[in-house]
């Protein structure tokens, strides 16, 4: 402990506030005063957190900045990333931040506790849930359904009877003792699609509660997963999600871009620089959100992905509407695409999961492709892979932070590696 305030200059890649001389603070925001006894005197970039779970729920870490403050942390994450591994970024864009209300996919948990049922995220650091009565994040249908979800699981538990050791809850029935489901929401061009994991239903009523409330709620879609694999138990018309101006089949549980205009912003970065190169290679191509774009503007695609049920759906909807959508099944980590094979192609983007590619890129950084568009949703692993292209010749021309989980640490960004 010091005996002066101090000034906080920076907010930390884990949400931290942090002083010139290394003191951090949760909760803080650039300019706030740590005082000598660890409490915060507010400066002109704090501002009162919009949620009134913040602080406890584990959803958001950064509430407490205004607008300038948070842009700031999104690019400096990205831009201290690349320069911590020497790639020397020749262009950082302004960052893209997604606005409120408008995720569009997330996983929460359900859990009965002390004979209630709690739907939420993980309280900061611990194993409690907070119950989610207003989310600033998630668009608004998610929060709108969530007290029914919570009465619907409540009558399962009943239907099911009182589990071992049951108490009774304060209304004088029994709930699930042992409730612990993880709820997946997303937004499909059909509307809500939920599907449920952990989440055992025996019985005609209970079946009959599950098909009333996904009537009755209008609901795309109704997944239960009980352990065996996912299975629709309502599900009205085929589920859907648009990419690229493409209806392209929604697997339960498919990634998804977490909000459409943050999609918007890393599609509109692949398409501008891979603008006129012909033949492109999609790597990690998940439904092919960048391959239908891509093909939209002409160019000849080849979309890889090793998770069969999205490989599938790609396939499908390419097949079905004739585009110029190539779909391959293909684990590249285990079995990169090889050079010879990455050389036919003018331009390459890659989307892989928060470890990285490193297997990829190594043949990349071997290959004559001419332009490869990075997208990336852990700049450490991205910095730490685009050493290995600028390692191997290719310069880093473009940089675009993007900020699609608000008020989060978790920072997503485009990238364009140009070897001329
Ligand atoms: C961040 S997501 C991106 C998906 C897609 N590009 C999009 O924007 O919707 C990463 C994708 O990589 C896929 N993936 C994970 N490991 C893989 C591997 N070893 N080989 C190929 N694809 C993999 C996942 O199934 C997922 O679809």
């Amino acid at each position: 402990m010091t005996d002066q305030p101090e000034e906080i200059i920076r907010i930390a890649a884990k949400g931290d506030g942090v002083t010139a001389s290394g003191r951090f603070a949760w909760g803080a925001a650039p300019g706030d005063l740590l005082l000598p006894d660890g409490t915060l005197e507010p400066g002109p970039h704090h501002v009162a957190p919009v949620c009134k779970h913040f602080g406890r729920c584990g959803g958001c870490q950064l509430q407490q900045l205004d607008e300038p403050s948070l842009a700031d942390f999104v690019e400096a994450r990205v831009a201290n990333a690349s320069t911590s591994q020497g790639l020397g970024a020749e262009s950082i864009a302004l960052p893209h931040l997604s606005p409120p209300h408008s995720r569009r996919r997330a996983s929460l948990r359900a859990e009965s506790s002390q004979g209630r049922v709690v739907i939420g995220y993980r309280e900061a650091k611990s194993h409690r849930l907070v119950e989610l009565t207003e989310c600033p994040v998630l668009v608004p249908e998610f929060v709108a359904i969530l007290p029914h979800l919570r009465k619907l699981l409540i009558k399962l538990g009943q239907a099911a009877g009182p589990a071992k050791g049951s108490k009774r809850a304060p209304g004088g029935k029994h709930v699930h003792a042992k409730l612990a489901a993880d709820v997946e929401l997303a937004m499909t061009e059909q509307g809500l699609d939920i599907g449920i994991k952990g989440l055992k239903v025996e019985g005609l009523a209970a079946t009959e509660a599950l098909l009333d409330f996904a009537r009755d709620h209008a609901l795309a879609r109704l997944v239960l997963d009980a352990g065996y694999g996912p299975e629709a138990v309502w599900e009205p018309e085929p589920v859907t999600v648009a990419l690229g101006g493409v209806s392209v089949p929604f697997p339960p549980g498919s990634f998804l871009q977490a909000t459409l205009d943050g999609e918007q912003a890393l599609v509109a970065a692949a398409c501008e620089w891979l603008d006129g190169c012909g033949a492109v290679a999609d790597l990690f191509a998940g439904l092919g959100t960048f391959a239908f774009a891509l093909a939209g503007q002409g160019a000849k695609v080849l979309a890889v992905e090793a998770a069969r049920d999205a490989h599938l759906a790609c396939k499908t909807a390419a097949v079905r509407l004739q585009l110029p959508v190539h779909a391959l099944h293909r684990d590249l980590f285990r079995n990169p695409l090889l050079v010879d094979e990455l050389n036919r192609f003018g331009g390459v983007v890659l989307d892989p999961p928060r470890a990285g590619a490193r297997e990829q890129v190594e043949r990349l950084a071997d290959s004559s492709v001419a332009r490869i568009v990075y997208i990336s949703c852990n700049p450490s692993s991205w910095a730490r892979d685009g050493a290995l292209l600028i390692e191997n010749g290719y310069r880093l021309a473009q940089l675009r932070p993007v900020g699609q989980f608000r008020w989060s640490t978790h920072v997503e960004l485009a990238s364009l590696f140009v070897r001329d």
